[in-house]
């Protein structure tokens, strides 16, 4: 083990607990509205910095994504070539979440690597700078940099900090991916739901405009949801295809996870305003 490895960087994944799309730009980007709220589930990040400017991953998605197309080294070289810096960094990644679900982990694994190398490199941009440099390598980074529960316009980078019930889910992981691309290339995806303001944010209809379109094409996503409606109130996060369940208590989650029918995966989590990330520069 190197001895200046700082260990335990959290990268947690994200809900979003409704994902409205309001329409759609000349440039074909979507405009949304969603709640993001980020979960006590999360990939871990080791880092070791060195003197010599060389970037390293160690990680065993590597078998599925190369490292070169990994958003955890392009996030380290964006942050160098930013800064101008000379140190570079050893990096080990622990991946828990299932990727290309909608929970956001390769976002908030970029994410965490801009927040851990600011400070292990010294380099003092503030979270402003950093989320413009996460912006550029998805539209989800900033909410993860910035590190609260958020009400997002845009195309996702325009936040607003809300505090959202602190519910525990029990989210089902389909063994599917769905392609972002394709769900908002779809001609049916509906693109007309009413911008809300912030005074109805919590008294409002939240739903996920994807949901039904996504449910139609992947029947493994449709099945998931029909199991779990059955038990609480449920919906799909981001362009899927993981699902979530909201309960009141873990108990609740846990009662409804014992049940899980073979076929169906998924995990128990508690939804937290205030990212473990954040939490973890705090105790610094
Ligand atoms: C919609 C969200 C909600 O969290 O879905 P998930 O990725 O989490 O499922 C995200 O903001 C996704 O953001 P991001 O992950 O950066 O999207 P990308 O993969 O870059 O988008 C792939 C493609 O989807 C389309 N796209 C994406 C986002 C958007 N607001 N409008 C779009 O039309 C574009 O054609 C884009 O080229
Ligand atoms: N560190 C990373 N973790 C996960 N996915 C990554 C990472 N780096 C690059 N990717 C690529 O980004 C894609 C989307 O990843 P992910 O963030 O897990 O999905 P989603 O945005 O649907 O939640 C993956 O399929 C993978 O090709």
């Amino acid at each position: 083990m190197t001895s200046n490895r700082s260990t335990a960087w959290p990268a947690p994944a994200k809900l979003n607990l409704f994902l409205h799309v309001n329409g759609r730009r000349v440039d074909g980007y979507h405009e949304l509205q969603t709640l993001f709220q980020f979960i006590d589930y999360c990939d871990s990040l080791d880092f070791a910095v060195n003197d010599s400017g060389t970037l390293t991953l160690h990680s065993e998605m590597e078998a599925v994504v190369a490292n070169s197309d990994n958003l955890i080294l392009k996030a380290a070289k964006s942050l160098q070539d930013y800064t101008g810096t000379h140190q570079g960094a050893e990096i080990w990644l622990d991946k828990k979440l299932p990727m290309g679900g909608g929970i956001g982990g390769g976002s908030s694994d970029a994410a965490t690597t801009l927040v851990a190398l600011n400070h292990l490199w010294n380099t003092q941009l503030s979270q402003d700078e950093l989320a413009k440099i996460g912006l550029a390598l998805g539209a989800d980074v900033p909410v993860f940099i910035n590190g609260l529960a958020a009400f997002a316009e845009g195309v996702g980078e325009k936040l607003i900090p809300v505090e959202a019930p602190e519910n525990w889910y029990l989210i089902l992981t389909p063994d599917v991916h769905v392609s972002t691309a394709e769900v908002f290339n779809d001609p049916l995806l509906p693109r007309d739901t009413p911008k809300l303001s912030m005074d109805d944010l919590m008294s409002s209809d939240w739903h996920n405009d994807c949901q039904p379109r996504v449910a139609e094409r992947y029947p493994q996503v449709a099945k998931a949801l029909a199991w779990l409606i059955e038990y609480a109130p449920s919906r799909m996060t981001g362009t899927g295809a993981c699902v979530f369940g909201i309960f009141d208590t873990r108990q609740q989650a846990e009662q409804v996870f014992a049940k899980l029918p073979a076929g169906l995966c998924g995990f128990i989590a508690k939804g937290t305003n205030k990212s473990p990330l954040a939490l973890r520069l705090t105790q610094r």
